[in-house]
């Protein structure tokens, strides 16, 4: 059905093509100068991502919006668009090499996504990179030949294994590292194997990034880490940001932030599924927060089942996190069970006076989310 319209209607709106091929152009000459920004830093190996510099920019042209009566989180939401397609085009620019006599880097695993990711990222700023993977072991003294960084990037149940049966006669002054989400154990396995420099990293995100500009590398120390220093250097320049932890504490927290968030994922996914929930007409009635919470329950089902089982059954102490949650879950149905609203209410001051200021941090930044999910529905 074609939509309905008029003549002043068309008239307007052949101006508003006009105005948005006028934006096109200004979008072109940002991308070209942004492009040259990048051969710029390449050539002065400076970080992808800067901080202060995008949040001076914000804040000038938030205050010039005001000034000429535009929204100012209007233009902040486009400049941060455009910020992000910044990252992209100045990683194709190539990255400044840290350290220009390291020697190749092994990937082992390098080609699951991860480690290409890793592998595409090494390669851009100048590393001479070589993956190892499974059918690779006959070769593996040619390919280990000369190394100065390996990266481990297998499946978390093989890589204390890995490292324990294969990579026992590293050159001394080698960098191990890897990219396990659990930090204990492989750190452990790297440092009883190898002799020389040991650091384990966690990258906060998943290979689908486009960019590492404000993500996270989670760094615990092994050995050496002045041996290391430029690898975390190198990372910076990629634009996330390195955030040191001890594997204990890291280990602790990704119980709640992986095996608990993604086993209640799960959950909710496998009751959905033997509810026979009728997905196409729950998006019919969804708001923005619920095809949001949908969206993330479902686009943990479009990837592998080894990759969650792995990252849940990697700590036994995740156990105990999930079967608290559990018992939290249990307590508050029996209140629903008893009618019991007082308690609920209570229950929910508590936890709102626990969350404190990040309650109302969390609701703003919720907003902004849930509108764009709203933009991003498909035209029914
Ligand atoms: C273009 C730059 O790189 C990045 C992208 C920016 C942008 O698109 O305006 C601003 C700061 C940097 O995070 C720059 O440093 O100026």
């Amino acid at each position: 059905m074609t939509e309905k319209t008029t003549a002043e209607l068309e008239q307007l709106r052949d101006k508003i093509d006009e105005v948005d091929q006028q934006l096109l152009d200004l979008i072109r000459k940002r991308l070209d100068l942004v492009a040259r920004v990048g051969v710029v830093k390449h050539g002065a190996g400076l970080p992808i991502y800067a901080p202060q510099r995008e949040a001076n920019m914000l804040a000038k042209r938030r205050t010039e919006a005001s000034d000429m009566g535009i929204p100012p989180q209007l233009i902040e939401d486009i400049l941060r668009r455009l910020m992000r397609e910044s990252y992209l085009n100045e990683k194709d620019m190539g990255f400044k090499q840290v350290k220009t006599d390291l020697g190749k880097v092994v990937i082992i695993g390098g080609e699951g996504a991860l480690g290409k990711l890793f592998g595409q990222m090494l390669t851009l700023s100048g590393y001479q990179v070589h993956s190892l993977d499974k059918d690779d072991w006959q070769q593996a003294d040619s390919i280990l030949d000369g190394v100065g960084l390996v990266l481990v990037s297998v499946p978390i149940r093989l890589t204390c294994e890995l490292i324990r049966d294969k990579l026992g006669n590293l050159p001394e002054h080698c960098i191990l590292a890897d990219l396990t989400s659990v930090k204990e154990a492989p750190l452990k396995a790297m440092l009883e194997t190898h002799k020389g420099p040991v650091v384990g990293l966690h990258p906060m995100f998943g290979p689908d990034v486009g960019s590492l500009a404000k993500q996270v590398v989670v760094v615990c120390e092994g050995r050496q880490p002045e041996a290391c220093e430029w690898l975390l250097e190198q990372i910076g320049i990629w634009g996330a940001r390195v955030v040191q932890a001890s594997a204990d504490k890291h280990d602790e927290a990704m119980q709640l932030v992986q095996a608990m968030r993604h086993f209640s994922t799960f959950v909710y996914g496998l009751n959905l599924c033997r509810e026979q929930a009728d997905i196409a007409s729950l998006l019919q009635f969804s708001s923005p927060i619920y095809r949001l919470e949908l969206a993330m329950v479902g686009r943990l089902f479009a990837q592998s089942p080894e990759l969650y089982a792995d990252i849940i059954f990697a700590q036994d102490k995740s156990q105990q996190a999930i079967g608290d949650y559990l018992d939290n879950y249990a307590n508050a149905l029996e209140l629903l069970r008893k009618g019991d609203r007082e308690t609920f209410m209570q229950w929910f001051a508590e936890v709102s006076q626990w969350f404190g200021d990040f309650a109302p941090q969390f609701r703003n930044e919720s907003r902004a989310m849930l509108q764009s999910v709203n933009d991003m529905k498909p035209a029914h």
